[in-house]
C-alpha cells in the first residue's frame, strides 16, 4: 500500500467537466514513510486493532468521532491490488466508461460524478449541469466514484463481458470481507462501552455495507475558484472506514473546532462515526464533520466502507424520537432535493427546532 503504482492518467477519463486544459502531470512517487514516525506527529486518536483500548476508544468517539485505525489485518498486497485493480477501471475513457456502466444494474455497481449524494439505488441525485456555479465557485464537487453494494445478490449478475469489472468485483468483495470483520469489533467495542446489547438491537447490520470508491481528478483551478473534493458532511452511517491510500485532502473538524488535515499514513485506516453512531450513543459520541480539499498537483484516490443498521431497526434515545435508517436516509433525500443540503440528525430531534 505504501507506493501503490499509478497509471499515467489520461484526462480523458475524467467526466469533461473535470478536464484540464493544462497537461496532466505525472503522480508517480517513490517515497519510503515511516507509520511511526508519522503517528507521533498527528493529532488524531489511534486504536489499535489488536488490542482494542476501551476507554481510549471511548475518548476517542466522544470528543473526536474519528480515530486511526493500526494493526487492522487487511493485507497489503490486496489493498494495493484494490488500488491498481479501480484506478484502471477510473482510467477508462470517459465515454466508453458512462456507457459501460449503463449497462450495469446500480443496484450491482454505479459510476457516478459531481456529487456524492446518491438515491438508495445508486444513482446521482443530481447530474453536474443541474447545479450551477456562480462565479469563483464550483458548486459540484470534483470527485467521480463507483458505488458497490456489498451483499447485495450482486454476485448473480455476470461481469463477463467486462473482465477488467468483474476482477475488480472479485477484489472488492474481498476487501468488503475484511471492512465487515473490521466494522463487527469496533463496534463491538463501543458497544460495551456504551452498555448495548448489539444482538438484540440490529444497530450495526453487515448486510447494508456498501463500498465506495472516490477519484478525485485533479483540479486545474487556480486558489481564488472555491471547489471541493467533497464538501463538509456527516456521513449517515453507523461507522465508515477510509483508506486514503497515499495523496492528502481529508480534513476534519477537531474538538477544538478547527479544521484540522487527516493525512493518509501508510498502512492506517480511518474510522468515521456516522450519524447512526451519534444517535445511537443518544449524542454521547459524535459524528465527525469532515470535507475533502481538491488536490492541484496529484489527483486522489480513497476508498470508504459504510454500514448501517438494519431496515426495520428503530433506534431509540432520549434525544430523539424513534427512527428507523430508512426514515433518515428518505428525510435527507428530501431535503438534498428540496434545499440542496442535508439537515441530519436535528430532524428527529426531540422538542427542539431543527435547524440548517
Ligand atoms: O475521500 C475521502 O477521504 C472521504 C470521503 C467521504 O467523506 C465520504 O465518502 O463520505
Ligand atoms: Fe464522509
Amino acid at each position: 500500500m505504501e507506493n501503490p503504482s499509478h497509471s499515467q492518467t489520461t484526462p480523458l477519463s475524467y467526466p469533461p467537466c473535470f478536464r484540464p486544459n493544462t497537461p496532466q502531470l505525472s503522480h508517480q512517487t517513490n517515497t519510503t514513510r515511516d507509520q511511526k514516525l508519522e503517528l507521533e506527529h498527528d493529532p488524531l486518536p489511534v486504536i489499535d486493532f489488536q488490542h482494542i483500548d476501551l476507554m481510549k476508544l471511548e475518548e476517542a468517539c466522544m470528543d473526536w468521532g474519528i480515530f486511526r485505525l493500526v494493526n487492522h489485518g487487511i493485507p497489503l498486497t490486496l489493498m494495493s491490488k484494490v488500488h491498481e485493480h479501480v484506478s484502471n477501471v477510473f482510467d477508462i475513457g470517459f465515454e466508453t466508461k458512462q456507457k459501460m456502466f449503463e449497462t450495469i444494474p446500480a443496484s450491482v455497481l454505479s459510476y457516478f460524478w459531481g456529487t456524492p449524494a446518491l438515491t438508495p439505488s445508486g444513482v446521482a441525485l443530481y447530474k453536474d449541469g443541474d447545479k450551477q456555479s456562480d462565479q469563483g465557485t464550483i458548486s459540484y464537487n470534483w470527485v467521480e466514484g463507483l458505488n458497490y453494494p456489498l451483499s447485495q445478490g450482486s454476485l448473480d449478475f455476470c461481469l463477463d463481458q467486462y473482465p477488467m469489472i468483474r476482477d475488480m468485483r472479485t477484489l472488492l468483495e474481498e476487501y468488503g470481507v475484511h471492512q465487515e470483520r473490521i466494522a463487527k469489533s469496533i463496534f463491538g467495542a463501543m458497544s460495551q462501552n456504551l452498555s448495548i446489547c448489539e444482538e438484540n438491537e440490529g444497530y450495526l447490520s453487515p448486510s447494508t455495507g456498501i463500498l465506495r470508491v472516490y477519484r478525485y481528478p485533479r483540479s486545474f483551478f487556480d486558489k481564488s475558484t472555491k471547489v471541493w473534493g467533497m464538501e463538509a458532511h456527516t456521513d449517515s452511517s453507523v461507522v465508515t472506514i477510509l483508506n486514503q491510500y497515499e495523496v492528502e485532502g481529508l480534513q476534519v473538524l477537531s474538538p477544538k473546532d478547527e479544521w484540522i488535515d487527516a493525512k493518509p499514513i501508510p498502512n492506517t485506516l480511518v474510522v468515521h462515526l456516522g450519524d447512526m453512531m451519534q444517535a445511537i450513543s443518544d449524542d454521547k459520541y459524535k459524528s465527525v464533520k469532515h470535507r475533502v480539499m481538491v488536490n492541484r498537483e496529484r489527483e486522489r484516490i480513497s476508498m470508504g466502507y459504510f454500514v448501517f443498521p438494519d431496515n426495520d431497526c428503530v433506534i431509540r434515545s432520549s434525544n430523539y424520537k424513534p427512527f428507523t435508517y430508512l426514515d433518515f436516509r428518505s428525510q435527507v433525500q428530501d431535503d438534498i432535493k428540496n434545499l440542496g443540503v442535508k439537515v441530519g440528525l436535528s430532524r428527529f430531534k426531540l422538542n427542539k427546532y431543527f435547524y440548517i
